[in-house]
């Protein structure tokens, strides 16, 4: 009879690396002396005191997402490169380890959403909220015409200042997050109108309708985007904010820091 170890063995084959997945100390601590292999934890925290650590900026509840997330993030830390194994070691149903899963380390992997996450001043999960918004809107659309949108956030105070009123500001006086789902339904309907929405770093609607006025000097965006990648790119230089955009002329979402795009998404395919 075939011995259930010995197939299982299968999934941990030629490994290049292991990821613990948030670890108890103890279970840290039978995994430490191996040599030839990188070990490393992921989590919200580096609770074991691992020397090799990739931050978790929020709590993914899809063990895919939280896996994924977990490479890209120890491939931007040069931990695993494209082409290795990853062995993941992960709680799925909250009693200790009790998933093992093969994956492969990808440039494919490798978004630019770790980065995103990881390193923007707004809140990671005020990032993610707008990254769905976009995402969603890009899906379905408007009524199910494509729409573009324009999402600044972080640094709102500095956004404000560069950039104008296009209309009567609806947020004005409210006080109103990102995430809500009533809120993502009134940023889908203001969507159609111009302009970009200002939200806060901790996810505050500052504005709808704002036109930026950014200068645009020295902002090196990839050729054949338009006025409103321009802007987005533009403020991410002169603030400290993170512009995520949807265009309506490709159906695209992007992503600008610090005057570059840094992260381009289908979201046919997200
Ligand atoms: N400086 C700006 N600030 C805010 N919104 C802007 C700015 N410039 C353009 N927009 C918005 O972007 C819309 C589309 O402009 P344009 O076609 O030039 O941009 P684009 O980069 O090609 O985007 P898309 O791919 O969605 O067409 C405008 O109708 C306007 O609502
Ligand atoms: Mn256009």
């Amino acid at each position: 009879m075939a011995d259930l170890n010995e197939l299982l063995g299968d999934v941990t084959e030629d490994a290049d690396a292991v990821f613990l997945f948030s670890p108890s100390g103890s279970y840290y601590d039978r995994y430490a002396d191996f040599d030839d292999l990188e070990v490393a934890v992921v989590g919200p925290e580096n609770s074991v005191g691992a020397d090799s650590f990739v931050e978790l900026p929020l709590e993914f509840d899809d063990v895919r997402e939280r896996i994924r997330f977990g490479i890209e993030g120890g491939m931007e830390q040069g931990l695993v490169e494209d082409g290795d194994v990853v062995v993941c070691v992960v709680s799925m149903f909250d009693e200790g380890t009790d998933t093992v899963t093969r994956a492969r380390a990808s440039d494919s992997i490798h978004s630019g959403v770790y980065d995103l996450f990881a390193n923007s001043r707004g809140d990671p999960g005020v990032i993610r909220d707008v990254f769905e918004v976009a995402i969603e809107l890009g899906k379905k659309g408007q009524k199910g015409k494509p729409v573009g949108a324009l999402f600044v956030v972080g640094d709102a105070g500095k956004v404000m200042n560069k950039s104008r009123p296009l209309s009567y500001n609806p947020f004005e006086k409210s006080h109103v997050h990102v995430g809500d789902p009533i809120v993502n339904v009134m940023l889908k309907e203001f969507s159609r109108l111009d302009g970009a929405f200002v939200i806060s770093d901790a996810g505050k609607i500052v504005s709808a309708y704002r036109y930026l006025e950014p200068s645009a000097e020295g902002v090196d965006i990839p050729k054949g985007l338009g006025a409103r990648h321009m802007a987005a790119g533009a403020v991410t230089r002169e603030t400290n904010a993170t512009a995520i955009v949807l265009s309506e002329s490709d159906g695209l979402v992007r992503a600008f820091k610090g005057g570059e795009l840094v992260l381009e998404l289908d979201p046919e395919e997200y």
